[in-house]
């Protein structure tokens, strides 16, 4: 599709499809040097185009949930890769058939970064600033702190949204863990704290997709997803994607949600927003860690975020906000 190269697989070789964006070949090239780092094995990159990457339709035309995943999902069914590296927060909530999430590598920063013009905060961008992003939440959590401020419209990969700072825009707002897979850091002018700020389930951490079958088996492909394993952030990040799952929130939901390890406690922190950030709704729950329960899986995880959820749906969730928007941000 749309000419990706085609790599046969050979004995002792791990292929690992990625999306082509800057961002995605980073994060993916980090995965595959550890992985040949642990392994020993030989390991390529694919390169995979997805629809997201090559169309200008709205998101929510190519089918919103999962543009950019599922041509690495079809590469991955079809042989033509052995693992798949997604962003953990662009991939939908819903089980793959066939396919399984084999390992979540250690998370880098979960928090969202204001890259502003002349080093400014967010407290310090003058009124009636103009902040480029395309996320509700982010848009509402914008509004919340400063609704003085023009938040605008933004799409495109991360070089493109940074392009607009200084010129067009006084400011956007980006995960700053692209910034840091891309190397970008130097435009980040502050990073918001996640209790003020909740951020999408899963951003910053990564989910490697294997075909189910060579997960189960003793193969080099399990030695690689044990290698590229990390424990407490597929806790952290099950648990948020958990309150999602269970809110059946669409990808564009104005919806936060941190989670955190604290010695044998798991904490969740979750939060719905009305758009124009005059109104959210948080709850804030706790679980205990047992070594069994953090060792066989994750189901401490999901329950807890169900709870949130549960919690956030009693108090109001659906009646504040749109939970199943679907546009991706
Ligand atoms: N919305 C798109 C998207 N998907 C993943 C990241 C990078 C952050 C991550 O890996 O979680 C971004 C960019 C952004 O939100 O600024």
């Amino acid at each position: 599709m749309y000419g990706d190269t085609y790599l046969p697989p050979q004995p002792g070789l791990i292929r690992i499809g990625t999306r082509r964006s800057r961002l995605a070949v980073a994060q993916s090239t980090q995965v595959a040097e550890h992985v040949a780092r642990e392994t020993g094995r030989d390991v390529a990159l694919v390169t995979v185009t997805t629809k997201g990457d090559i169309s200008r339709a709205p998101l929510a035309e190519l089918g919103g949930t999962g543009v950019f995943v599922s041509a690495l999902r079809e590469a991955l069914a079809d042989g033509r890769c052995d693992l798949a590296v997604h962003s953990y927060k662009d991939l939908p909530t819903g089980p793959c058939e066939g396919i399984v999430v084999g390992a979540v590598p250690e998370r880098v920063d979960p928090r969202d970064a204001l890259c502003a013009r002349d080093g400014l905060s967010l407290q310090k961008l003058p009124a009636g600033s103009r902040v480029g992003t395309g996320s509700p939440r982010r848009t509402a959590q914008l509004l919340a702190a400063r609704p003085d401020l023009e938040v605008v419209d933004l799409r495109g990969n991360v070089d493109t949204r940074l392009a607009f700072v200084g010129d067009t825009l006084d400011a956007v707002v980006l995960a700053a863990a692209g910034l840091e897979r891309a190397g970008s850091t130097a435009h980040i002018t502050e990073r918001f704290a996640l209790s003020a700020m909740p951020t999408a389930p899963g951003q910053g951490a990564l989910a490697v997709e294997a075909r189910g079958a060579d997960a189960a088996a003793g193969s080099a492909i399990t030695a690689a997803l044990r290698a590229l394993e990390h424990p407490a952030s597929r806790l952290t990040a099950t648990a948020e994607r958990s309150v999602l799952a269970t809110l059946e929130a669409g990808c564009a939901a104005p919806i936060g949600a941190t989670a955190s390890v604290d010695g044998d406690t798991l904490r969740l922190h979750a939060a719905v927003y009305r758009t124009d950030g005059a109104e959210k709704l948080e709850v804030e729950l706790s679980a205990p860690l047992s070594v069994a329960a953090y060792a066989i899986g994750t189901e401490v995880a999901d329950e807890l975020g169900r709870r949130v959820a549960e919690a956030l749906l009693s108090l109001g969730a659906a009646e504040l906000t749109d939970l199943r928007a679907a546009r991706v941000a």
